[in-house]
């Protein structure tokens, strides 16, 4: 049983005629994707706003509407994937480096609906690093700064390139293993001269929909 793609589709559900959907990114929200397109084949009449562009170019492809903020207030569900769900239902996102848009999108959601496997579901938040966005200007010392706040910060890089995110910024990932105060933490990181975001998703998520490698489904709000 794919558990991902489970609980993506029973997220797609919520999303109604009419609505403005915000595109999540990622293995997870693929699925989501997927379905909407699926919906719209099938007569669903959305606008959607995507929080990549690979998201944006699936989207496009499965025929999904796509319109810019410049339109819009408010976006009526988003559904997105997480690296890691604490029990306040507080997230880590970005493994997939779109954590800004998948933020700015969220933020401008009523309902953010977040899709998960079971394997992302921690006591504590922490042991997957935290993604930070930066700018490139200055980052080596922008690095030091985040490594006092006590995690070993590394420049996300893929094969031997320095990944460059959606937004023309660099990425660094910050291994705290453990994260006692994510507010605390989210806000002492934004802080700091030359970061522009960081993965953490505090009081963000309405819902959480958890799929399990058995077939069930939890919700959590
Ligand atoms: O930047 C990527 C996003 O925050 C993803 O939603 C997150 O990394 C989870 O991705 P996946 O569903 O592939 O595990």
């Amino acid at each position: 049983m794919n558990a991902k793609k489970i609980a993506a589709e029973r997220a797609v559900d919520y999303i109604k005629d009419g609505m403005i959907v915000g595109l999540g990114t990622g293995s997870t929200a693929y699925w989501a994707i997927e379905k909407i397109g699926a919906k719209v084949r099938e007569g669903l009449n959305i606008k959607a706003v995507a929080t990549s562009l690979r998201s944006e170019e699936q989207a496009r492809k499965l025929g999904i509407k796509l319109i810019p903020f410049s339109e819009i207030d408010k976006i009526d569900i988003t559904i997105d994937g997480a690296d890691e769900v604490d029990q306040d239902l507080n997230l880590i996102k970005g493994g997939g480096g779109a954590l800004l848009r998948e933020k700015i999108v969220a933020a401008a959601s009523r309902q953010l609906i977040i899709v998960v496997d079971e394997s992302k579901m921690v006591d504590k938040l922490g042991a997957f690093p935290l993604p930070v966005e930066m700018v490139k200007f200055g980052y080596e010392i922008t690095v030091r700064k985040l490594q006092s706040l006590g995690c070993e910060p590394v420049l996300r890089k893929v094969d031997n390139d320095t990944y460059i995110t959606d937004n023309g910024n660099f990425i660094v990932d910050c291994h705290f293993k453990r994260i006692d105060n994510p507010s605390e933490l989210h806000n002492k990181i934004n802080m700091i001269p030359g970061v522009v975001d960081n993965g953490l998703f505090i009081n963000m998520a309405a819902k959480v929909i958890i799929g399990y490698n058995n077939g069930d489904i939890k919700e959590l709000i």
